[in-house]
């Protein structure tokens, strides 16, 4: 999204109420408005504050009134009468024989209580509209591409040209083709193998890029042709087709053309490799190559050969680097995986991680043998594993009135929520959906991705699940407790994490091991899966690489074989 966008973007957000208030999904969720009285009485306070679906509904209809998401004051005003309430509680001492004053003390601590869950219920309906501003942004998006595909001839050319200029200037905004006004392109939507040698011709509309077509392999046939509804209930009787990803092949549909670099920092064998790799693209491929500034520099310092290579120079750039790529080559560990994914707010490029770090869980393919990976990957057909992600925002207590929340952060791993340097426990309240889940006293929470379950999570005593698994980890770090076992989710909830006011100290978040945010008391964390996963080239197959890097990077189950030598049945 370009910054003169940032207006629409706004109109956008209202617009995502409306469409979830005309979904019938959404309207199953919230049953008919029931105003809050602006003077009630105690017991009408009560009655109506701790019904927290009631409110939740005054919420979202007060919302649609002034067309925007965040006109949730009626709720966030009760956060302030809490406060309120528990003020008064502290300041009035309770004499046990003034039984008046007793029965006082209960009903302001129940009001308290309503009041918390009146809160409660606003973030919930806060994730409920990022979620489905998300849904109405993935909509337009789609709409925005049969548009393109709709138009005659003469957009092909345009999007032709474009496809030759392979500078990283800021498109004009009649350029953003398939990007729409959101400067997110979901290029391809995955999509069954059509049997026949020639592709539907609507499938030549993005030129930008080389296109691609993703099909399901189904029991290790390759070319398999697999219906892939959730659930056919024939006859009465239930059978599931897809209960996960299964393995996915990409193949070229025209030829890759740009490929951008992402290399481990100071590292003297990495440049070398990187300089190598860049040469040889450029004379046998004829590829484009893109590096990152710090790259360009080295390149260009070493010798003026590299004069070719192109980079970036802002953040607005990045942003429509997705539009440009048709492949990420990785040269680091699974730091440089992490990294390379972080740039990408949006659609992620397929990603090829080569191995020249110390573990390499999610770097299969081996540096030594370039010229053979690169070959069979940009002729393709090549095994990829849709690694999902997460999707963090942090929601403020002190901006809970204003329009936009935080940027979300994008994890490929797991966000983090620990105690930081404060040495009291951690105290987090979760929640996922509207359900209470449980509070967390210990050092921390780890809400991972099945990526992220080999890395911090795993060391938490959390399972190993394999990447193509749809699930969300919940794993708890050092908890204080003897019956607190990890959990797994499945991958369509919404996970919530509130520093409770009462909470003696304050906590971090950390996304994917980096840039660690304060949450205060009042501040939450809201985490739902991204529709944008990494695709990572896979060396065999998702499940042959998944269980070559247990064995191999973590000596799984490693243990010396009993001799045959000894007592027998
Ligand atoms: N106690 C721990 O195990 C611990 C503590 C902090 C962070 N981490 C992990 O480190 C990650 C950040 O990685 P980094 O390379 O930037 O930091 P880093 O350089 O400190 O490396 C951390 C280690 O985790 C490994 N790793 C990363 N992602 C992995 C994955 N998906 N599966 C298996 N191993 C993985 C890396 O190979 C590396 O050996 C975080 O996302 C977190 O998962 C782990
Ligand atoms: N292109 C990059 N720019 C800035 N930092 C990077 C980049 N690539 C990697 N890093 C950072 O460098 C650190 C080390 O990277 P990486 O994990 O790939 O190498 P490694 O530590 O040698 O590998 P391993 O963890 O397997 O031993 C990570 O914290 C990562 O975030």
């Amino acid at each position: 999204m370009s910054l003169d966008e940032l207006p629409q973007k706004k109109l956008a957000s209202s617009e995502a109420v409306r469409f979830a208030r005309s979904d019938s999904r959404f309207r199953s969720l919230s049953p008919a408005p029931i105003p809050i009285p602006t003077a009630p009485s105690f017991r009408s306070l009560i009655e109506s504050a701790s019904d927290e679906r009631v409110n939740h509904d005054a919420v979202t209809s007060h919302e649609s009134e002034n067309g925007s998401i965040s006109t949730v004051s009626s709720t966030v005003s009760s956060v302030e009468s809490e406060k309120a309430a528990y003020e008064f509680l502290a300041q009035t001492p309770i004499k046990s024989t003034d039984t008046h004053l007793v029965e006082f003390s209960e009903a302001m601590r129940t009001v308290a209580k309503a009041l918390r869950q009146v809160a409660e219920g606003k973030a919930a309906a806060q994730a409920e509209a990022a979620e489905w501003k998300r849904k109405y942004e993935l909509e337009m998006a789609h709409k925005q591409q049969s548009k393109i595909k709709g138009c005659g001839s003469s957009i092909d050319n345009e999007l032709e040209k474009l496809a030759n200029q392979l500078t990283l200037e800021k498109p004009a905004s009649d350029q953003t083709g398939c990007c729409g006004n959101h400067g997110i392109c979901s290029h391809e939507i995955l999509q069954d193998a059509i049997p026949g040698p020639n592709p539907p011709s609507s499938h030549k509309m993005v030129r930008r890029k080389a296109s691609f077509r993703l099909s399901w392999g189904c029991n290790g046939n390759k070319n398999g042709q697999h219906n892939h509804d959730f659930v056919s209930f024939e006859k009465g009787d239930i059978t599931t087709a897809e209960r996960s990803n299964k393995q996915i092949l990409l193949k070229w549909e025209s030829s890759p053309q740009t490929v951008l670099f992402i290399t481990k920092p100071n590292s003297n064998s990495v440049r070398v490799l990187c300089a190598e790799m860049v040469r040889w693209l450029k004379e046998h491929k004829n590829i484009n190559v893109v590096v990152e500034p710090r790259v360009s520099k080295e390149l260009l310092t070493e010798d003026s050969y590299y004069n070719f290579i192109q980079t970036w120079h802002d953040d607005e750039e990045i942003k429509m680097l997705h539009t440009k790529i048709d492949l990420i080559v990785t040269l680091g560990g699974d730091g440089t995986v992490l990294w390379a994914a972080s740039l990408f707010k949006g659609p992620v490029p397929p990603v090829v991680a080569f191995s020249l770090g110390s573990l390499g869980f999610m770097t299969p393919f081996l540096s030594e043998q370039y010229r053979d990976c690169l070959d069979n990957v940009l002729n393709g057909p090549f095994s990829i594993t849709l690694r999902n992600r997460l999707q963090c925002h942090v929601i403020r207590d002190s901006a809970k009135d204003e329009l936009e929340t935080e940027e979300p952060i994008l994890v490929l791993n797991e966000v983090t929520i620990d105690r930081g340097i404060s040495s009291y426990l951690t105290y987090l309240e979760c929640y996922c959906d509207s359900s209470f889940v449980t509070c967390v006293q210990g050092d921390g929470l780890i809400i991972s991705t099945t990526s992220g379950s080999t890395a911090y999570s795993l060391a938490a005593g959390g399972s190993m699940v394999h990447p193509q698994v749809p699930g969300i980890l919940f794993t708890p770090i050092c908890p204080h407790s003897l019956s607190f076992r990890p959990l797994i989710l499945p991958e369509y909830v919404t996970l919530r994490v509130q520093v409770p006011y009462n909470s003696r100290g304050q906590a971090w978040a950390s996304f994917d091991g980096k840039d660690r945010k304060l949450l205060s008391p009042g501040d939450a964390l809201i985490c739902s899966m991204s529709p944008w996963p990494v695709p990572t080239a896979c060396l065999m197959d998702s499940t042959t690489d998944f269980l070559r890097s247990i064995h191999e990077g973590l000596h799984w189950n490693l243990r010396k074989s009993q001799s045959f030598d000894g007592p027998r049945d």
